[in-house]
């Protein structure tokens, strides 16, 4: 039997043993024909920083190989797990995974690794759960969909960035002004509610805008192209961000709003929640259900 059946029938055996609520694999090992006692299986898009991990850890002169062999070892391992943590994750703020187990196939160049994840330990899931004691969880949920929406495909071809500052939205609106006309003012809630799909469109091409978006708890939107008017200086975050994220942070800590950032640079994710940086993810595309 070859290498890849056997990795693809003890991973479903193991599934089926813990009663996992999905199987999730990045990489081409085929399911077909493999019992799984109906749990699905799920494609989950490539790892984008396993080709840097084997660069950075490859060729290195002077070391010893079987330490470097380990150290790749261990630092593919890390990563993988980290990959199946946030693939799940994203699943979940999808509504697709409720929580239990998820049972992980991540294949890099030269290894299979097997990872059993408990969901709910997911530190990205209970991040999402602490933002959602304070918004409306279809409300959070729908905001990171259009996040995740405009960090992969951009706008005509560009990349965008952008802020959704979600909560406490008159202290918000306080601390804040226009950059460029409202062009949300004086629109009926229908066309700002967050949680109506047929808004979307028009919330990312707002995106393209300056400034940030201001909604509030339950998901209508008050304004885009806000300017944050709030004090950086103390503001403990990731070295080498700019000002969207400065003032992000900053306005976390001044109210008790949420702030999502999508970064322009690097389609990466982050949730500023009381001045603290709680979720930081590279947003990767959902996973496609194979059966
Ligand atoms: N105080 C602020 N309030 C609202 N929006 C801001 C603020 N400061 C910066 N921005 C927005 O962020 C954009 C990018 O600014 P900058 O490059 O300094 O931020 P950044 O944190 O490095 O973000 P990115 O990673 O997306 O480039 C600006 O063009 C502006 O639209």
């Amino acid at each position: 039997m070859d290498r890849a059946r056997i990795i693809a029938e003890t991973a479903a055996r193991i599934s089926m043993e813990v009663d996992a609520a999905a199987i999730m694999v990045s990489g081409e090992l085929n399911f077909e024909g493999i019992e799984t006692g109906g749990i699905p299986v799920y494609y989950i898009s490539m790892r984008p920083k396993s080709i840097i991990d084997h660069l950075v850890a490859t060729g290195k002169d002077g070391k010893n190989p079987l330490k470097e062999l380990s150290d790749q070892i261990s630092q593919q391992a890390a990563g993988n797990a980290d990959h199946l943590q946030q693939a799940a994750a994203i699943e979940y703020v999808l509504g697709e995974q409720k929580g239990g187990i998820i049972v992980g196939v991540i294949e890099t160049r030269g290894s299979s690794s097997i990872i059993v994840h408990n969901l709910d330990e997911n530190p990205i899931v209970k991040a999402v759960k602490e933002c959602q004691e304070r918004i409306k969880p279809e409300v959070m949920s729908a905001i990171m969909k259009i996040s995740f929406d405009i960090a992969l495909t951009g706008r005509e071809g560009q990349k965008i960035g952008t802020a959704f500052i979600i909560g406490d939205s008159e202290e918000v609106l306080k601390r804040s002004h226009q950059i460029i006309l409202n062009p949300y003012a004086g629109h009926d809630e229908i066309y700002r509610n967050v949680l109506d799909k047929r808004n979307w469109e028009s919330i990312k091409e707002f995106a393209q805008l300056d400034g940030v978006f201001v909604v509030d708890e339950s998901g209508i939107i008050h304004a885009a192209g806000r300017y944050l008017d709030v004090d950086g200086k103390n503001v403990d975050i990731e070295k080498g961000l700019g000002g969207r994220h400065v003032s992000a942070a900053a306005i976390s800590r001044d109210t008790v709003a949420i702030a999502v950032t999508i970064s322009e640079s690097g389609g990466v994710l982050r949730i500023y929640k009381d001045a603290k940086e709680i979720i930081c993810m590279e947003c990767m595309r959902p996973a496609i259900r194979y059966i």
